[in-house]
């Protein structure tokens, strides 16, 4: 479990994190959602003890980082994605960690195979692709076989193939009944990966909802239908709550509605449909309707209006 609460970090002038409060919960993945420079990357940094905050705390499992004993058996982080710059075999980079933190070289073994390093072990992890180096970190984060997992953008610059492995990783981690925490910007990435969402912009907490809640949220569907009777189909179909508008001959689109309710009310009226179809909000547009507010404030603030 994480418990950020009333959080803040002031950098000279710049708020970048403002009163953050949430939980993360273990067994399942949540992601922590926002734009770029929203301040997931200080939340992360402040939780692991690596910034102190400007206001309020952050505790891991009950304690904040520093109090741990062994800090790395309660959370492994994956920060920045960035190159291992050394000479050193992926295998004695890892042993050399765990021979600092008191850890057997069993479970260096055991990390090794569980993000699909084997065979490149003995090879220097200097001269890794970003791929292999994303595995190298997440061996690392890994090694202490901690119960909070927190990983940021882990997916950035990833191909297909990296990518799907560290959904189903951070999944098959939270089946395990750890707390997994993992920051993108990207909303579409968050829908396949995460459970439960912390959305924040401008430093601000913007909605602590299950994924499930910002789907049904997003889905404000709009039906499409088309009619050669589409005057007398616009009187059958109004209604204060309900919104109609019409871009081309013909065609109306409809919020307020579902598409069986139209089609149930043109054929009771009697008349002919071309068309009948839903469109839904894609979750990717109402992640930016949500964040627009912020975007724009910080956008203006730092002269490079949207
Ligand atoms: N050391 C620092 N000194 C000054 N400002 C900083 C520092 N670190 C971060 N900031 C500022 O704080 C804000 C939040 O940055 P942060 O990196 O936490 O955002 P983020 O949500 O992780 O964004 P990104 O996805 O771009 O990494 C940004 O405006 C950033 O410029």
């Amino acid at each position: 479990m994480i418990e950020v609460t009333g959080l803040s970090k002031r950098y000279g002038d710049k708020l970048a994190v403002d009163s953050l409060t949430f939980q993360v919960r273990p067994g399942t993945v949540t992601g922590f959602l926002g734009p770029n420079g929203a301040g997931k990357s200080t939340t992360m940094r402040m939780i692991l003890g690596l910034d102190a905050p400007t206001a309020g705390t952050a505790t891991v499992n009950g304690r904040p980082y520093a109090d741990h004993p062994a800090p790395l058996r309660e959370i492994g982080a994956l920060l920045e994605a960035k190159a291992v710059h050394t000479g050193r075999s992926a295998r004695n980079h890892l042993l050399a960690l765990a021979a600092t933190h008191g850890i057997g070289r069993h479970r260096v073994d055991e990390v090794i195979d569980l993000v699909g390093l084997h065979e490149v072990a003995g090879k220097r992890a200097g001269g890794f692709s970003l791929g292999m180096g994303q595995r190298l970190g997440i061996a690392a984060a890994l090694l202490g076989d901690p119960r909070v997992v927190m990983l940021d953008e882990p997916v950035n610059g990833l191909d297909p193939d990296g990518i799907r492995w560290i959904r189903d990783l951070l999944k098959g981690l939270a089946a395990e009944g750890r707390t997994v925490f993992v920051s993108s910007h990207l909303m579409s990435e968050m829908a396949q990966t995460a459970e439960h969402l912390i959305v924040v912009g401008r430093g601000r907490l913007i909605a602590d909802v299950s994924l499930a809640e910002f789907t049904r949220r997003a889905s404000r569907a709009t039906v499409r239908v088309r009619s050669p009777q589409a005057t007398a189909l616009r009187d059958v179909l109004a209604g204060p709550t309900v919104a109609i508008t019409g871009g081309e001959p013909g065609l109306l689109e409809v919020t307020g509605l579902t598409r069986e309710q139209v089609g149930e009310r043109a054929a009771a009226a009697g008349l002919t449909l071309h068309e009948l179809s839903a469109t839904e909000a894609s979750l990717e547009e109402a992640f930016m309707t949500m964040t627009r507010d912020a975007v724009e404030y910080a956008g203006t603030s730092e002269g490079n209006p949207r």
